[in-house]
């Protein structure tokens, strides 16, 4: 049968997650930045290492299957694509700025100004659903850098904190243009043999479950038997909590799942209740 060809990207803010993610998932690593591609046939894949750009560029015109790539990227490439998973990481905003005592305040005021992007596409078509004629000056990168130099009027950038805007003396405005984050995609350009998309679908279960598994924890305690309806209701789990007998007249043993970022107020209120022996523990994959 023949592989799944995926696309990882190989540089940037995308690829230490989406290779960390893969790893944890099962799959095999390169081991060095120069092996440009790698058959998993255990997992019935093939990955091609690209830059984040071109995985959305590869995946668009239906030379590889699937990949992982920013959604700003796939607009940006008009790339013919499925999106399948979300992944939280690289999460940014595509926004406009301009130096700090500039005074456009809307997409509407930039008619006629020149505005720096290394999104040319993504910018454009923004301005054009907007009515907007501007002059776009296409960058590689460092495009905050292009105001002060005299190059452009105003970018339109990736930004997540905001730290890089700051350091150039300028202030975003107007509504983000759009929000971004890494996804899963597969190319809508052929539909995939029926070999693949059962491969494919497995990638995307195997990284949900890794996904589910970083937002949850495991909490194991003990409880006496009068306060286990008060339990189940601050631990209710997935199908209500496991029951099962202790060695010690009056007590049973209770686990569910409970999500991480709640973990330590829920087990102060099992504390108050009287459970005892509270022990979280992290999940290293899961199906839910
Ligand atoms: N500082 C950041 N924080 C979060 N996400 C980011 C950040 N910078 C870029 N991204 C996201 O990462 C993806 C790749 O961005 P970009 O095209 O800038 O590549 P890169 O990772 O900077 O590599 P390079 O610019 O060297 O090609 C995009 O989806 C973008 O939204
Ligand atoms: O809001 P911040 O937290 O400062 O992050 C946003 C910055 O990060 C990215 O730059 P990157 O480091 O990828 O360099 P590049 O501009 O050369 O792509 C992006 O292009 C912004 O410049
Ligand atoms: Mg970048």
């Amino acid at each position: 049968m023949s592989l799944l060809r995926v696309a990882v990207p190989n540089k940037g803010s995308l690829s230490a997650a989406a290779v960390d993610l893969l790893h944890e998932a099962g799959y095999r690593v390169r081991r060095s930045s120069r092996e440009l591609s790698l058959v998993d046939p255990d997992n019935g894949v093939e990955f091609f290492f690209q830059r984040p750009r071109d995985c959305a560029v590869y995946v668009g015109r239906g030379a590889l299957d699937v990949g992982i790539t920013g959604q700003d990227l796939l607009v940006d490439a008009s790339a013919s694509v499925r999106e399948v998973l979300r992944l939280g990481f690289a999460r940014s905003q595509f926004r406009f700025a301009a130096a700090e005592d500039a005074r456009w305040s809307d997409v509407t005021d930039l008619a006629g100004l020149r505005i720096a992007t290394s999104f040319p596409v993504l910018a454009r078509k923004h301005l054009a659903d907007n009515g907007v004629s501007a002059e776009l000056v296409t960058l590689e990168g460092a495009v905050e850098n292009a105001v002060a130099l005299g190059l452009a009027d105003v970018i339109a950038d990736v930004v997540e904190t905001g730290t890089s805007l700051r350091n150039a003396g300028l202030l975003a405005f107007g509504a983000p243009l759009m929000d971004s984050e890494a996804v899963l995609v597969v190319s809508s350009v052929h539909e995939l043999p029926p070999g693949k998309a059962k491969i494919a679908e497995v990638l995307r279960r195997r990284l949900q479950g890794v996904l589910d598994a970083h937002k949850l924890v495991m909490l194991d305690y003990d409880c006496p038997e009068e306060k286990v309806s008060q339990a189940s209701r601050i631990t209710p789990g997935q199908e209500g909590p496991t029951i099962s007998g202790l060695d010690k007249p009056g007590w049973v043993a209770m686990r569910a799942l409970v999500e991480r970022a709640d973990v330590q107020r829920i087990m102060d209120e099992l504390t108050e209740i009287g459970a005892t022996a509270i022990l979280a523990t992290r999940l290293e994959a899961c199906r839910i």
